[in-house]
């Protein structure tokens, strides 16, 4: 009998040892991949206070507390499964000759605008029905009223005194007083070059446009370009958004600066970021804001204190506003509002491989008297190039 329960106690004492065993080991496991000292934010986006606004001003303030500390994201050592290899590093294709390639896209999107006009003025007789058509072909291409007023009263003038017929000779005169309008003077480098400091880049725009994507891709650009970049994910609106980014940076081995913390400051996250930048001695910043509404002035309000913030350590040196081509004129409003709210210094036109509304290059350019700068024509990593007047034109009035 003694030994009975002599024998029940052992076994009861080698169960109780083995189930404690195993809820040490569970609780003491620190997952791979989290990253320390993330605290949580008690400002949303959408909270333009001034009680938020001075927490986030102070970014580095341990007792505003309000921020989410965000993280950098070393791209190259995957968080989990820690024996995963890092996935190998990608090659952007070189920026120079990206239009050549893309130019396709443009030539089959815009393609009937260009065809339908030298049909039109090559035609025998050009009366005042054919005139009409040419001004509904331009302003259906989101030329803009204005510009196609200047564009009609030039074709007039020449055709009048150069008597035109030859399709050849009207391609030449319609290649030129297009490309007298979209303004191959302008000035469309990118401002990355700044010396002592990064360059800082803000990526504005509302929602949808292809923010996220085109910060990507433009991190690509600089990469190709020998640039060491750090990419700012102050899109913490949208919950995707952070990841998406990150992946886009560790794609072509750029770190990100990211708060896990769903609705951080905006402003934080994009001041850490310059910081990390500043630190790493970094040649250019790039921050991804969040899609906002132009008429929610909360919102705007919110993105003036982003620029504002990052401008305490560090100057802004390309405001990029991103417009969905396919949206036409409602864009040009959107333009104008973000226009006011921070200093736009030029355009990045998306989807432009899915619209025959190309005109809309000149009627921004005319209206923000800023430029285009960059255009998007498709959803891979590199169709994105620089924007160039000439072989836009020439696009346009391809043959196909
Ligand atoms: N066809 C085409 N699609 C594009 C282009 N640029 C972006 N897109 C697509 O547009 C969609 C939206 O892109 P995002 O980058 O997520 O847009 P966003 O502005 O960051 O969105 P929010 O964060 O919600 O404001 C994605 O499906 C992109 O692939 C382009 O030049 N051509």
């Amino acid at each position: 009998m003694d030994s009975d329960v002599l024998t029940l106690v052992i076994i009861l004492a080698v169960i109780l040892a083995a189930v404690l065993g195993v809820l040490l080991v569970r609780g003491g496991k620190v997952p791979e991949g989290t990253y320390p000292e993330t605290r949580d934010a008690d400002d949303r986006p959408d909270d333009a206070s001034e009680a938020s606004s001075t927490a986030v001003a102070a970014p580095e303030d341990e007792e505003a507390g309000a921020a989410a500390e965000p993280e950098l994201a070393e791209p190259a050592e995957p968080a989990e499964p820690a024996e995963e290899p890092a996935p190998a590093l990608e090659t952007p294709e070189p920026v120079a000759g990206r239009l050549a390639r893309l130019r396709a896209r443009l030539v089959k999107s815009n393609n009937v605008f260009g065809k339908s006009l030298l049909a039109l003025l090559s035609s025998d007789d050009i009366d005042d029905d054919v005139w009409d058509e040419i001004e509904e072909t331009l302003l259906m291409a989101d030329l803009g009223t204005e510009p196609t007023t200047e564009l009609l009263d030039r074709l007039r003038e020449r055709v009048r005194v150069e008597g035109l017929k030859d399709p050849e000779r009207v391609r030449t005169m319609l290649r030129e007083e297009l490309t007298a309008l979209v303004d191959p003077s302008m000035d469309r480098s990118l401002n990355v070059d700044v010396s002592g400091r990064p360059s800082v880049v803000l990526v504005v725009g509302v929602n949808g446009v292809g923010k996220t994507t085109t910060v990507g891709k433009m991190a690509r650009v600089l990469v190709a370009e020998d640039k060491d970049v750090v990419l700012g994910a102050a899109d913490t609106f949208r919950a995707a958004a952070a990841e998406q980014l990150t992946t886009w940076g560790s794609r072509v081995g750029v770190p990100t600066v990211s708060s896990d913390v769903e609705g951080a400051d905006p402003a934080s996250v994009a001041y850490e970021a310059v910081s990390a930048g500043i630190e790493h001695e970094s040649d250019v910043v790039m921050v991804d804001t969040a899609g906002r509404l132009q008429n929610k002035s909360n919102l705007m309000d919110e993105l003036g204190k982003v620029k504002r913030v990052v401008e305490k350590q560090s100057e802004v040196d390309e405001v990029l506003l991103v417009l969905d081509a396919t949206t036409g004129q409602n864009g040009l409003n959107q333009a104008k509002v973000f226009a006011e709210v921070v200093d736009v210094t030029g355009i990045v036109l998306t989807k432009l491989d899915g619209t025959a509304r190309g005109g809309i290059v000149v009627a921004i350019q005319r209206e923000l008297g800023v430029p285009v700068k960059l255009i998007g024509l498709g959803e891979g990593p590199d169709d994105l190039a620089p924007f160039d007047a000439d072989q836009f034109v020439d696009a346009l009035l391809e043959e196909r």
